[in-house]
């Protein structure tokens, strides 16, 4: 979901996030299940007479997560338990730059209770469109929609035909999943196919395309904006893209999908950042035998790299569903992977 806005300033514009006329501010998404909770926000209040996701200024000795905590003990009276780091948004409103650093948090203790008078209410997170928040609040939209587990296909085997393989994957795929459809020796009309097959047998699936074939399908198939959820870019195809511009005019891709794009290094993720992509996924957290030969970065230098993410980053490479905690202890926001993460 494309959501980039001249206002937008990712770090690659020069902006400096350490400048003392950014206003770093914590902002907790509390999710329950399908529900999110959004505050009323005072008219007196910059961007007032909105709602917002409760949160405030980081002060001058707090981490974001500390500024977090005691902002949602102030005015919503709750323990937050556990929030994931999700997003920063750097936004340029006329009277200030603020840099918004967003946390899911999915765990807490009380009974959330306007502690200023505000109102509170929780909402479907599919319905979050229907209420005005803040300008600089449009990619928290799509973050909430993102799911904790991105599952990728396996390749196909020598010994198996194509309808084998997408079958295999009709059977085993977990519900309600996020499947990335990777294949790289189909044709276009291939693909096409093998799309169409999935979404007719797994309409439970939200299905990720394959960026590049998704270039040379979208004039052939206009059908194909309802059968996928969005697309993912490889690194290289990351990379190739100069500007948000070029991006959206070349290839005129909706909106409404969702942008995933494969990082393995720093200059990677600044492009993802710059372009403002839905999610990334960092890899390789370990080696594996789908990419033989390539060493695993470990998690200290996962951490690192995705620390300079904006966007909500998916550990893959050796990854299992049971590593999503150790994931979000370094900085992540969810896991991807390939065998690990189907059903036997
Ligand atoms: N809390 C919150 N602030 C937001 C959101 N979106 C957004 O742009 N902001 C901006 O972040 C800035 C700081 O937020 P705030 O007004 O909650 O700060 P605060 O709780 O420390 O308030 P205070 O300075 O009155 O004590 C404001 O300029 C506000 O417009 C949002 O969803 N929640
Ligand atoms: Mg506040």
């Amino acid at each position: 979901m494309i959501a980039i806005l001249p206002e937008y300033a990712p770090l690659s514009s020069g902006l400096n996030p350490h400048h003392s006329k950014v206003v770093h501010v914590a902002v907790g998404v509390i999710v329950q299940s399908d529900q999110v909770l959004i505050c009323w926000r005072d008219a007196s209040l910059h961007q007032g007479n909105r709602y917002e996701f409760p949160g405030g200024k980081v002060e001058a000795s707090e981490t974001p997560l500390q500024a977090l905590t005691r902002e949602l003990l102030e005015e919503i009276n709750i323990q937050v338990k556990k929030a994931i780091r999700a997003q920063q948004l750097y936004f340029n409103y006329p009277e200030k730059t603020v840099c918004l650093h967003i946390f899911k948090v999915t765990e807490f203790e009380g009974e959330p209770c306007g502690q200023q008078n505000q109102a509170i209410r929780w909402v479907n997170r599919h319905e979050l469109g229907q209420y005005q928040f803040p300008d600089a609040n449009a990619p928290i939209l799509p973050m909430v929609l993102l799911p904790d587990h991105y599952v990728i296909t396996q390749s196909q085997d020598h010994q198996q035909t194509l309808n084998q393989w997408l079958d295999w994957h009709s059977r085993h795929t977990p519900q309600q999943a996020w499947l990335y459809v990777r294949h790289k020796q189909l044709d276009a009309s291939l693909y096409q196919q093998a799309i169409k097959t999935l979404s007719s047998q797994r309409p439970d699936l939200k299905l990720i395309a394959m960026y590049s074939q998704v270039k040379t399908l979208k004039p052939l198939w206009p059908e194909l904006d309802s059968a996928i959820t969005g697309v993912h870019l490889s690194q290289r195809d990351l990379m190739q893209l100069d500007n948000q511009m070029q991006f959206n005019d070349k290839v005129q891709l909706p909106s409404s999908w969702f942008y995933f794009a494969a990082c393995h290094d720093a200059a990677s993720i600044h492009q993802a950042n710059t372009l403002a992509m839905d999610a990334v996924l960092l890899s390789p957290v370990h080696a594996t035998s789908t990419h033989a030969g390539q060493a695993g970065l470990g998690w200290a230098a996962w951490q690192q790299l995705c620390a300079q993410s904006n966007v909500p980053v998916y550990a893959l490479g050796g990854i299992a569903p049971d590593d999503l905690g150790q994931v979000h202890q370094a900085g992540g926001f969810g896991v991807a992977g390939i065998r690990a993460f189907y059903q036997s």
